[in-house]
């Protein structure tokens, strides 16, 4: 490991007396590299999640080599200090080129070694890297054990490179298209550990067959000097899609407004329908039906079906530990509790130091949340695991309407890396599934007051009206959503829990969704914090 020294730090150009394949052995290179370049460079990158703290200095954790025949490029992995007392692990990879033309943007430093100049920039910027890596899974050995390892899956039936390009999603890592019929994600932000979305993408396409996630192709992982295994890259199908969810869900929504006013609906006088009561889409008042249309109701049914197919996938592996379902224990219930009450009053804390960014309704809001601070915190010490029957399986863990594509009115879910702030270790613990169809239910909530705060002056009702619209339709959803789900559910014979025990892990897992909400809110768009409040404040005040 070397450490950043502030002392004697050579001077642009940097000039060294060795040859690419040995640059990264010498000290002076590393010290240069490490303090005077990247420092400056990772900040700016948009894979950075450090932005919100202060970086105190970078270090290389460990590094190996990507290569093919003679091509050799550097895979990076960089530890970040922060003032703050913590750190993270980044993978760069790095290449050298030579070309004075090229990715001019890109580069991070000029250098010259042994009397070559040119430049080291990241390597995904250059295709010869891109097409390294898909033909090393291409031509992968089964039971590959080098330190860095490639994987690739049955379902992976192209012979050679054609093409590649940039993604150009807004994301956290880094996804390249690869002849147009394939993604390569190269994770940018790296825990010592298999990566969830790794596992979870292999186990439910090549171990379930599950159809309805892109078919996993293959991947990277990097054995680290104490043995552990570092997802890098995950390859996968290429689902060509109408936009993700939430686009599909604002849009039907935006629709559904507007019919109040073009069909003349008295919102007083809509059918209204507990919260978690179950209806198939013919127990849905003709009223509602009228209202909001057919097809947002059939297309909740399917969501519902591909979220209790991929439980059931899930939940029905009994030779492999790492996904073998589990009965709630003293263990589970301490962890929940303190991470929970971790989370509460670190929320707590944010809503207090930025009241000044809140107004109007969100600081009515949050003014009544931080006054009920005691009875929301019990609501989270309330968890008795010996009042539950049912089974906790590992689950998706940051299911909303973002992480699924719509494709010809089906649809496909992505991203099981699992809750951004959760350290790798919490995120692979085995949760309700419950715990994702919350999530959902949260994200149905945040898309129907999206919508009003978005284009509540197109519509000619009041916001009261509007918001007591969006309540009644709220319900709905739910009800026809969660009929769905408990069918399917119950037919393959997934055990989670009698009805009392859902509605409580139901609501107990909204509200930890909401409070984790408001944290995001209040950090990345504090005008969206009445959303996650709004929800915590009614979830509080729900007596069904
Ligand atoms: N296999 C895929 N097929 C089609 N689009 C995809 C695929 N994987 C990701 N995407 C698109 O890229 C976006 C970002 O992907 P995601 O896996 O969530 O990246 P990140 O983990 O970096 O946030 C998704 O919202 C989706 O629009
Ligand atoms: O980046 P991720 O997709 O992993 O998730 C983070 O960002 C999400 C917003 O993009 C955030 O989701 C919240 O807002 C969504 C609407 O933009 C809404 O559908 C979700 O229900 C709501 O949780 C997510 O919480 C955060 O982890």
């Amino acid at each position: 490991m070397t450490k950043k020294k502030k002392d004697e730090v050579l001077q642009p150009p940097y000039q060294f007396d060795v040859v690419w394949e040995e640059l990264i052995e010498n000290e002076e290179f590393i010290k240069v590299f490490l303090s005077d370049v990247l420092e400056k460079y990772v900040v700016q990158q948009r894979w950075y999640g450090g932005k919100s703290s202060k970086l105190k200095y970078i270090e290389l954790q460990e590094y190996f080599k990507i290569q093919q025949n003679e091509e050799v490029y550097y895979g990076l992995l960089l530890q970040v200090n922060f003032e703050e007392a913590f750190y993270q692990h980044y993978f760069l990879p790095i290449a050298f080129v030579s070309d004075e033309s090229f990715a001019e943007k890109e580069r991070i430093l000029p250098i010259c070694m042994k009397g070559q100049n040119g430049f080291i920039i990241d390597a995904l910027n250059l295709e010869a890297f891109r097409k390294l890596v898909f033909e090393r899974i291409m031509t992968a050995v089964p039971n590959d054990t080098t330190k860095v390892q490639y994987h690739k899956s049955a379902h992976f039936k192209d012979t050679e490179y054609k093409s590649s390009r940039f993604m150009g999603m807004e994301q956290s890592n880094t996804s390249i298209i690869i002849n147009d019929n394939a993604v390569i994600k190269f994770f940018r932000r790296i825990y010592s550990d298999k990566n969830p979305d790794y596992e979870m993408s292999r186990f439910l396409s090549e171990t379930k067959g599950y159809k309805n996630t892109p078919a996993y192709l293959g991947s990277s992982n990097v054995i680290d000097s104490d043995g552990a295994y570092i997802t890098i890259a995950l390859m996968q199908e290429l689902v060509e899609n109408q936009g993700d969810a939430w686009s599909y869900m604002t849009k039907q929504l935006n629709i559904i407004f507007h019919n109040l006013e073009y069909k003349r609906i008295n919102v007083h006088d809509l059918p209204e329908v507990p919260m978690f009561a179950r209806l198939g889409i013919n127990d849905v008042p003709p009223q509602i039906i009228d209202w909001a249309g057919l097809h947002v109701f059939v297309m909740l049914q399917k969501l519902a079906q591909r979220t209790a197919e991929m439980h059931v996938a899930l939940g029905s592996e009994f030779s492999d530990t790492a996904f073998h379902p589990t009965h709630y224990n003293g263990d589970y219930e301490v962890w929940l509790k303190n991470r929970l009450l971790y989370q509460f009053q670190n929320r707590l804390n944010i809503v207090e130091n930025n009241l000044e960014r809140l107004q109007g309704p969100s600081l009515e809001l949050a003014k009544n949340f931080l006054e009920r601070k005691n009875e929301i915190r019990k609501r989270f010490v309330n968890f008795d695991w010996t009042k539950f029957k049912g089974e906790r399986i590992r689950i998706h863990g940051d299911y909303h309407l973002g992480q699924v594509l719509v494709k010809d009115d089906d649809f496909y879910l992505l991203d099981f890396e699992g809750e951004p702030e959760s350290t790798i270790r919490d995120r692979k613990v085995k949760q309700p599934p419950l715990k994702d169809v919350a999530g959902m239910f949260r994200s149905f909530h945040y898309a129907i007051y999206a919508t009003i705060f978005n284009n509540g002056d197109d519509y000619p009702h009041s916001k009261e009206e509007l918001f007591k619209a969006g309540e009644i339709l709220y319900r709905y959803f739910i009800a026809v959503f969660y009929d769905s789900y408990m069918k399917l559910i119950q037919e393959n014979n997934l055990n989670i829990g009698y009805k009392q025990e859902r509605t409580f892990i139901l609501k107990y897992c909204m509200l930890e969704k909401a409070v984790y909400e408001l944290g995001y809110e209040m950090n990345s768009r504090p005008d969206w914090a009445v959303i996650p409040l709004e929800g915590i404040m009614s979830i509080i005040d729900e007596t069904n």
